[in-house]
């Protein structure tokens, strides 16, 4: 339902997302003419535009950043006015999941990295990281928003770290909380790291150790007792993005990040990705019902004929893949799929890829 909002300046348009806190609209702005997205508050006694609307200031121009354009009040419900921006990932990938290559998620990835990356170059922390904070474009630009949990981590001027703490009410989203947080450790930026690999991991196979699919919900206790013995190879299939897992989970409280180091790592799965002949297309076989399946294999081989392996535009259910290795020679030409027909694929990335518990969950992999 349509809040109440009356201002000479904008009109409001459509519901865009409703959260705990309030509710943003596509509205549009009569002074310039152009559509623009409007957070309402619900009224809160803390309220939490206000640190939405400092770290805007201070971010705006930014790369991936919404542009701040208004804020105020309106009867006794603070308002922040901003650039309108595209669907949010969890949207997003409810409808593209389907299609999109490993190689994109993992572009897409690397510009989440990048978003949490400048918000620590402020000295904030997120505190909320989840696929629904990031905003995604037409041309695959990636935003992030929602900045009301934010804290700043150190004192800029003094360069000292905000103290450790413990017995900290939760804060946050439980499905991409840390483990810390779960524990009530007060957070820092190893813990929007440890969510960033959530956030990917989820994105890469359309579900979590505690997420098994978008309809089962588990509650805190039972997201945290799982966390607490997940291991990194339950999460990625890339040795890369393993080490990268393993890396955020040994960082202190107050450690600076390498941040260039898990950069290169999410590159390195991304070039390893590039460079092999078989991109693996994870689907959630569960919600492809036959006959769906059977018709985007028609437009699959359609294409491919087309389009000879083009592949960004295939998709296929792993549930329906079955690849043989002849342990013999190295490489293996495998008929089995129409993108893959006389292509030589390195027994390797096959075998590495089906280490991988979730792969594997996935993947009928028979080895002759
Ligand atoms: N600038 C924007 N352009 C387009 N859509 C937006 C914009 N800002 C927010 N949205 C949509 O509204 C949703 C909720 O926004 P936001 O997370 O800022 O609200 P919130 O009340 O703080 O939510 P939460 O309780 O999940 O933290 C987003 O996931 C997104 O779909």
């Amino acid at each position: 339902m349509m809040v109440e909002f009356k201002s000479d300046r904008y009109a409001l348009d459509s519901l865009l997302g409703e959260g705990n806190f309030g509710s943003v609209y596509k509205a549009l702005d009569k002074k310039t003419d152009t559509y623009v997205a409007i957070k309402i508050e619900k009224t809160q006694k803390i309220s939490q535009i206000s640190m939405e609307v400092e770290v805007l200031k201070q971010i705006s121009g930014e790369n991936g950043f919404p542009k701040l354009i208004d804020f105020g009040k309106y009867e006794d419900k603070p308002y922040v006015v901003m650039t309108l921006l595209g669907q949010n990932l969890q949207k997003k990938f409810q409808i593209i999941r389907k299609i999109i290559s490993v190689e994109r998620v993992l572009d897409i990835g690397i510009q989440c990295f990048k978003r949490i990356k400048t918000l620590h170059d402020y000295y904030y922390i997120h505190r909320d990281l989840k696929p629904q904070q990031f905003l995604i474009n037409e041309d695959f630009n990636v935003f992030l928003i929602d900045f009301g949990l934010c804290r700043k981590y150190m004192n800029s001027k003094l360069m000292i770290h905000v103290p450790y703490s413990d017995n900290r009410p939760f804060v946050g989203t439980a499905n991409y909380a840390s483990l810390n947080t779960h524990l009530g450790i007060q957070q820092s930026r190893r813990d929007d790291l440890e969510s960033f690999c959530y956030i990917l991991s989820y994105l890469l196979y359309g579900k979590l150790p505690w997420i098994p699919n978008d309809k089962i919900k588990y509650d805190e206790k039972s997201i945290k007792k799982i966390k607490t013995t997940v291991a990194p190879s339950n999460l990625f299939a890339s040795s890369s993005l393993v080490q990268f897992f393993i890396y955020v989970k040994s960082l202190t409280f107050e450690k600076n990040p390498d941040y260039q180091y898990l950069f290169d790592l999410i590159s390195q799965a991304l070039f390893e990705e590039k460079s092999s002949s078989m991109s693996i297309f994870i689907i959630d076989g569960s919600t492809n019902s036959k006959s769906s399946i059977k018709k985007r294999e028609r437009k699959s081989r359609k294409k491919t004929i087309n389009n000879k392996f083009k592949r960004s535009n295939l998709c296929r259910s792993l549930d329906n893949i079955n690849i043989s290795i002849n342990n013999s020679s190295q490489t293996q030409v495998c008929d089995h799929l129409p993108e893959f027909k006389d292509r030589k694929i390195f027994k390797s990335q096959i075998l590495r890829a089906a280490e991988s518990p979730i792969v594997q969950e996935r993947l009928k992999c028979c080895v002759m």
